[in-house]
C-alpha cells in the first residue's frame, strides 16, 4: 500500500535516542518510516528509567504499585471473553452517551485514573501532551501524528459514570484478540488459565475462529480505550489517515507491535500501518515523565489540528 505518507527506510532511530532506549527491538525486520532529522538538541531523548526509578513496563519487580497492576491484569484475563467483547461493541456502538468535542473529552479524561500502568501517575491530559509534543519533535510535518497521539488516550473516558462507568479491566491495559489463543507474550499471562474461553476448543488453537491473514480488521479484541476511540473517530467521519486510526486502535496490543506475536492475522495494509505504530509507541511510552506540558501555550496548536481532522462535536 502506498498511503502517500512517509518515505521508507530501514529501522533508524537517531543514535541518540536508539542508544538510550536499546529496547525497540522490531521483530521479522519491519522497517520504520522515516523521521525528519533535526538538530541533536531538539530530538526527543528516550529516558532510560520512568518517573520512579525503574525500567519501563516492569510488570514483575516487587512493589505496591506492581502488586496492584498484577491484580488488574487477573481481573482483565479472567473476564474479557468472545461474548464480553460482543455485548461491549453492541453497547458502546449506538455512540449514545455525550455530544462533545475532542477537546473537552481531553479535559474530561483528567478525571480518569489508570490502574494498569506502572509508568505514570501524572494526570492524563499531561500524557496526551506529552506524547503528542515528544512525536512533534522529530516528526515536525507529520501533523496527523502529533493529533493521533494527543487523541489516543481519550477511550478512557467509559470509566466515568457518564459513559457506562466500565471496570478498569474493560478499559485499560494492554489488549490482545479474543476468538484464539492467548499468546504467552502477553504480560501475567497465567490468569487466562481462569478465562472460560481458554477451554473453549472453538477458540483456543492459534487462529480461531479467524483465518491466516484476514486482516486485524476482522478479528475482535478484548475491549478497551483502543477500540473504543476508533469507534469514535470513524463513525464520527474523522480524516485522519488510514495509519492514525490504526494507532488509535492497536496502540495497546503489545504482544503485536512490541513481541512480534499475532502477526498471522495481518493483511499488507495492517503491515504497511504497523510501521507507524512502531514510531508512535516510543513516544506513548517513554515521554510519560513529571516535566509538565503547559496546556494553555500547546493549545491553539492542537485546536487547529483538532478542526482539521474532526467535526466541531462527535458523538460518544
Ligand atoms: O497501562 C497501559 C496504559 O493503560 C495505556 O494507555 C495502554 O495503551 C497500555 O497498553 C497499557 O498497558
Ligand atoms: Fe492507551
Ligand atoms: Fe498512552
Amino acid at each position: 500500500m502506498d498511503n502517500g505518507l512517509f518515505h521508507e527506510e530501514t529501522y533508524a532511530f537517531k543514535k541518540k535516542s536508539e542508544d538510550k532506549t536499546g529496547e525497540l527491538k522490531l521483530e521479522g525486520g519491519f522497517s520504520m518510516p522515516k523521521m525528519a532529522m533535526k538538530d541533536d538538541d531538539e530530538a526527543f531523548l528516550a529516558p532510560e528509567m520512568n518517573a520512579f526509578g525503574r525500567q519501563f513496563r516492569d510488570y514483575d519487580s516487587e512493589s505496591e504499585r506492581q502488586k496492584s497492576v498484577e491484580e488488574f491484569y487477573r481481573l482483565q484475563h479472567i473476564n474479557q471473553t468472545v461474548d464480553f467483547v460482543k455485548k461491549m461493541r453492541a453497547e458502546y456502538g449506538k455512540l449514545d452517551k455525550k455530544v462533545m468535542s475532542i477537546w473537552e473529552c481531553c479535559e474530561l479524561l483528567n478525571e480518569v485514573v489508570d490502574e494498569s500502568d506502572p509508568d505514570l501517575d501524572e494526570p492524563q491530559i499531561q500524557h496526551l501532551l506529552q506524547s503528542a509534543e515528544a512525536i512533534r519533535k522529530d516528526y515536525p510535518n507529520e501533523d496527523w501524528l502529533h493529533l493521533t497521539a494527543l487523541i489516543h488516550d481519550l477511550g478512557k473516558v467509559i470509566t466515568l459514570p457518564q459513559f457506562g462507568g466500565l471496570p478498569q479491566w474493560a478499559v485499560v491495559g494492554d489488549t490482545f484478540p479474543v476468538g484464539c489463543a492467548f499468546d504467552e507474550s502477553n504480560v501475567h499471562h497465567k490468569y487466562f488459565l481462569e478465562n472460560p474461553d481458554f477451554y473453549n476448543q472453538a477458540y483456543n488453537t492459534k487462529t480461531g475462529i479467524y483465518t491466516e491473514g484476514c486482516g486485524l480488521n476482522n478479528i475482535m479484541m478484548s475491549w478497551g480505550h483502543d477500540d473504543y476511540m476508533y469507534l469514535v473517530a470513524t463513525e464520527n467521519g474523522s480524516t485522519l489517515p488510514s495509519a492514525g486510526k490504526f494507532i488509535i486502535r492497536y496502540h495497546s496490543f503489545y504482544p503485536l507491535h512490541t513481541a512480534g506475536e499475532y502477526t498471522h492475522l495481518m493483511n499488507d495494509e495492517d503491515k504497511e500501518n504497523l510501521k507507524w505504530l512502531h514510531v508512535f509507541n516510543k513516544y506513548d511510552l517513554y515521554s510519560k515523565s513529571k516535566v509538565h506540558v503547559d496546556v494553555e501555550k500547546v493549545k491553539p496548536y492542537y485546536m487547529s489540528l483538532i478542526k482539521k481532522y474532526f467535526p466541531e462535536t462527535l458523538r460518544w
